[in-house]
């Protein structure tokens, strides 16, 4: 590669292309990377085919009418083959945000002048009805609430002062919490410093701060975190068992807004269980985020725990990452929560912007729209080639499938709208099912994550002469993307300097913006639940069946016994022992 490089390079034909490719580079994500690696000539060569290859034009569909295309590219998955125009796709339509060192290449999904013609109206209505939420008007008709996560990173927004007010001081409150935990001004009841936090919470109240912990937490935070996020007793043990003797130095955190959801309130009371027989009083070292006067919030108050932090109505679980949910842990764990918050305002700011093409939300939501058939018809493929990054897609996973996954659309037809997202990490994933992606069943398109810089500066070691570890993960990117291109299968590509928390809550907002451009542009409501609320019904009619049928079996036996013991098969001390033992309902 290296070689085919400099010929490039010393090409006379060539020269008109580089001058060209030198006016782009200052686009171009890698132009701020300091030297001119092996890395980075080959990330604006990825981005050259016009340079490397003499190819003439493959057929073009642009001479089409529109709906013929559409069937051309059903029919033969149509990608726009001529490197020429590849190139010039790439540079008409890469995004870049300056101050945040992110860009959004969306050249390798096959749109068409037309189709983004044809969603303009679309657009129209997808900002105004965003720029109406903003505005505080009723997003869930169902819930009759507001959708104001924007606000939590820009309380100025907010439609009251006194939302605003609550916004500032839950985040001042928040700051100054964390700050005196990790401090040590606020210690266990021991008298030590608290070491660990366990958060016990599911969906929106885990997977941010699952994500962010993964993403950005420091190889020695001042509090390391541990999750509980189901009701699975093997699994609560598990992490009541990592904490051993440490549990007297542990900060429980439990967020739920509902403050009802079962998973949630099994772990607190299992957790509690822990705690009574460890001889710890778990008041002293629980804290609670939850919606005011839930269940939960009640239960902290009245047994005294150490904190409490409150959930806003208007913030949904799945887009909570920006409030108490995640900042809180992300604090404690010596997380830059400004940073984040910085990151995500800057990104809401830009993805403001009505004008298509400088609106990255608004590029991906029409990415989706076109890979999808605006129907869900592919899936959405995350791959991050960054280990911190590896949570991304699980929280992608519930942001966009409990936002779009609606059975009926704003007008009441039935729809069933979605799109399924899945993804780990490359080049991880390069071993397991790329091998389908590429040549398997052509149900999805790709989003590429890429981070240019490998390690933090100063610690960059060559494995091989001019050649790191990165470059290798960088290759493999660039392999898999094009190995896919060449099989008319669509990528998405998101590149970040690096994985800071300005960058990644960028990330957050910007899909956050997306998902609910995405949801105007097929007319859905992004902001309920419904599907998730009758599994939930379900689950409790079933538990409640299983307390009948046991309150059932255990008169069948009252009366086994007293009948039993009437009849002088069995003396009192028999009854008392089955009715009393640790197997009996009644125990
Ligand atoms: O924070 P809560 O109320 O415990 O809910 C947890 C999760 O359950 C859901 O309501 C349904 O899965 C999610 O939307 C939410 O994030």
């Amino acid at each position: 590669m290296a070689s085919s490089l400099s010929n490039l390079y010393s090409s006379t034909t060539l020269k008109p292309k580089i001058s060209y490719l030198s006016n782009i580079t200052k686009n171009n994500p890698i132009s701020n990377r300091k030297s001119l690696s092996f890395r980075s000539i080959s990330s604006v060569a990825r981005n050259v085919p016009a340079a490397l290859s003499t190819s003439s034009s493959s057929s073009s569909i642009n001479n089409l009418p529109s709906l013929q295309k559409k069937k051309k590219r059903a029919v033969d998955g149509f990608l726009e083959k001529d490197p020429h125009a590849l190139w010039a796709r790439y540079v008409d339509w890469l995004y870049q945000h300056k101050e945040l060192g992110l860009y959004l290449d969306v050249s390798r999904i096959g749109f068409t002048e037309e189709f983004v013609k044809e969603m303009e109206p679309k657009f129209l209505k997808a900002f105004k009805h965003m720029e109406d939420l903003e505005n505080g008007a009723i997003a869930n008709p169902d819930e009759g609430r507001m959708v104001g996560h924007y606000w939590l990173r820009n309380s100025n927004l907010a439609p009251t002062s006194i939302l605003k007010n609550q916004i500032d001081v839950t985040l001042d409150r928040v700051w100054e919490f964390a700050h005196d935990v990790v401090s040590g001004k606020i210690r266990a009841p021991t008298g030590e410093r608290f070491t660990q936090i366990l958060s016990v919470g599911i969906g929106g109240s885990a997977l941010g701060p699952q994500f962010v912990a993964e993403a950005l937490a420091p190889d020695n935070p001042p509090l390391k975190i541990r999750f509980i996020d189901n009701t699975d007793p093997a699994g609560i043990d598990h992490q009541v068992a990592q904490l051993g003797s440490e549990l007297a130095s542990t900060l429980v955190i439990v967020i739920s807004k509902s403050g009802g959801t079962p998973e949630t309130r099994n772990g607190l009371l299992e957790v509690q269980k822990a705690f009574r027989e460890a001889g710890l009083i778990f008041a002293k070292q629980g804290v609670a985020i939850t919606q005011e006067n839930s269940l939960l919030d009640n239960t902290a108050r009245i047994e005294g725990w150490l904190a409490r932090f409150p959930m806003f109505d208007w913030v949904g679980g799945r887009t909570s990452e920006m409030s108490a949910v995640g900042l809180l842990p992300a604090a404690l764990q010596g997380i830059d929560i400004k940073e984040m918050l910085a990151g995500a305002a800057q990104m809401d700011e830009a993805t403001r912007n009505p004008v298509l093409r400088s609106n990255p939300a608004a590029l991906l939501a029409m990415c989706w729209y076109w890979a999808t058939d605006g129907v869900g018809s592919k899936d959405m493929v995350v791959l991050p080639y960054k280990d911190s990054l590896l949570l991304f897609s699980r929280y992608l996973q519930q942001l966009v499938m409990e936002s779009l996954g609606k059975e009926f659309d704003l007008d009441g037809n039935k729809v069933n709208q979605g799109i399924a997202v899945y993804g780990n990490k490359g080049s991880t994933d390069q071993h397991a099912y790329i091998q389908q992606l590429r040549e398997g069943v052509h149900n999805f398109f790709a989003t590429f994550i890429e981070v240019l810089r490998d390690r933090p500066p100063g610690h960059d070691w060559e494995l091989e002469p001019g050649v790191t570890c990165g470059d290798y993960l960088f290759g493999m990117l660039q392999g898999t993307r094009s190995a896919l291109y060449a099989n008319n299968r669509e990528s998405i590509s998101v590149t970040v300097q690096e994985v800071t928390p300005r960058s990644v809550g960028a990330m957050v907002a910007l899909y956050e913006r997306a998902v609910g451009l995405y949801a105007s542009l097929v007319n859905i409501n992004a902001y309920h639940q419904p599907g998730v609320e009758a599994g939930k019904k379900a689950a409790a009619e079933v538990l409640a069946l299983q307390k009948r049928v046991l309150a059932v079996l255990n008169e069948a036996r009252c009366v086994f016994l007293a009948s039993s013991f009437l009849l002088g098969e069995i003396d009192r001390n028999s009854v008392n022992y089955v009715r009393y033992s640790k197997n009996s309902p009644n125990y």
